[in-house]
């Protein structure tokens, strides 16, 4: 694919500024991509076990081909290795590859992997750089961009972290081809999530070509663009969420209790839980009077039409009461004073934050959604 198909978002963070590469055959051109932001011609690669197995080589020939020397460690593939030992693990393994201050440690992988290479190179001798090569949906469109970095916690998800931008993210959009079909829906939460939280004519765009998403690449970029773009412009306004950046939370009060709830497992994936929580948080909306009942009807009947969970009893298995649930919700970060608050809508692509949520409505609106 030649440049002019490649989709360029910068992130204009001053000295913390960092472009976002989108298009096809990127990793095929990662050495070339990479080379401007090292200050030496070696990097350290944190990925998964089956991203290794997928991509791995290809991303080292591509930098051998540019003469950068790279040395790799694979930690196991899913949520559960966003955890202190596999934080230790990494970081361990990158100060035995004698990673120093100016060099840069490259995560290629999913959220997991993104999220736990950026805080380990966050914490790695006071911060090293490092840069993103996103290969999940989710990935590519939410966490490889923004700097949130981190590891979970049993009591609940990203607990432990750090604010820490990558210096450069690739995302090479062929590679969502080698996703399983439920990967590639679960990214798709997000994706929606940005129509959702702030651009009514993206969602309108994602209900005629959403389902085109996985097959069709010209469909897939400008999706995926389009997100970064989203994201890369809330960022610029609230790096640390002070204020806006909280709405990039919407449907992640409920999902984060949820993937607590069914312990990071393989019951609920991440993108699964923010799909369900987007769902709720409309239902929450209309029960309080602030949107129409039209607006969950098109979030629920979109997530279904995607083949996407959206209600509690999809949800496989056995989950805790309400009032553990609400228990659990008590962890999110936007909580002020011990108060739980969420991210609403007045209608579709017209989020807000808000403390005032009244309880009978939430547990209401959870009942619901277990039947
Ligand atoms: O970038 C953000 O800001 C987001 O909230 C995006 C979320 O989709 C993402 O899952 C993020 O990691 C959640 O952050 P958290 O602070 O609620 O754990």
């Amino acid at each position: 694919m030649t440049d002019s198909q490649m989709t360029t978002v910068h992130v204009p963070l001053a000295e913390r500024a960092y472009d976002v590469l989108i298009g096809q055959g990127l990793i095929e051109r990662a050495g070339a991509l990479i080379a401007p932001v090292l200050a030496r011609p070696r990097v350290a690669i944190l990925t998964d076990e089956t991203v290794a197995g997928l991509h791995l080589s290809r991303l080292q020939e591509a930098l051998r081909t540019e003469g950068i020397d790279s040395a790799a460690l694979a930690l196991p593939a899913g949520e559960s290795t966003k955890a202190w030992p596999f934080l230790t693990q990494a970081v361990e393994w990158l100060l035995e590859q004698k990673v120093e201050r100016r060099d840069v440690v490259v995560a290629l992988g999913g959220g997991v992997i993104g999220d736990l290479a950026g805080f380990a190179a966050a914490v790695l001798r006071r911060g090293v750089r490092f840069v993103q090569i996103p290969t999940t949906l989710l990935a590519q469109v939410d966490s490889s961009v923004g700097g949130k970095t981190g590891i979970n916690s049993a009591r609940g998800k990203n607990l432990i972290g750090a604010f820490h931008q990558p210096s450069l993210v690739l995302a090479d959009i062929d590679v969502l081809d080698t996703l399983t079909p439920r990967d590639f829906r679960a990214g798709y939460g997000e994706v929606a999530k940005y129509g959702l939280l702030g651009d009514a004519g993206f969602f309108e765009w994602l209900e005629r070509n959403g389902p085109a998403l996985a097959s069709d690449p010209g469909v897939r970029q400008r999706a995926v663009a389009h997100s970064v773009a989203m994201k890369a412009g809330i960022v610029e306004r609230d790096e640390t969420e002070q204020g806006e950046r909280a709405l990039l939370n919407l449907g992640h009060t409920f999902g984060h209790a949820l993937e607590a709830a069914t312990g990071y497992s393989d019951r609920l994936l991440h993108g699964e839980g923010v799909a369900i929580g987007c769902a709720l948080a409309f239902d929450l909306s209309a029960r309080m009077g602030l949107c129409s009942q039209e607006a969950p009807s098109r979030v629920l009947a979109h997530l279904r039409q995607m083949g996407m969970p959206a209600r509690l009893s999809d949800i496989p298995g056995d989950l805790p009461g309400d009032d553990a649930l609400i228990a659990l919700m008590g962890q999110d970060k936007k909580v002020v004073d011990g108060q739980l608050r969420f991210v609403l809508a007045r209608g579709i692509g017209e989020a807000f934050v808000s403390d005032d949520v009244e309880t009978a409505a939430l547990r209401r609106v959870l009942a619901e959604a277990r039947d």
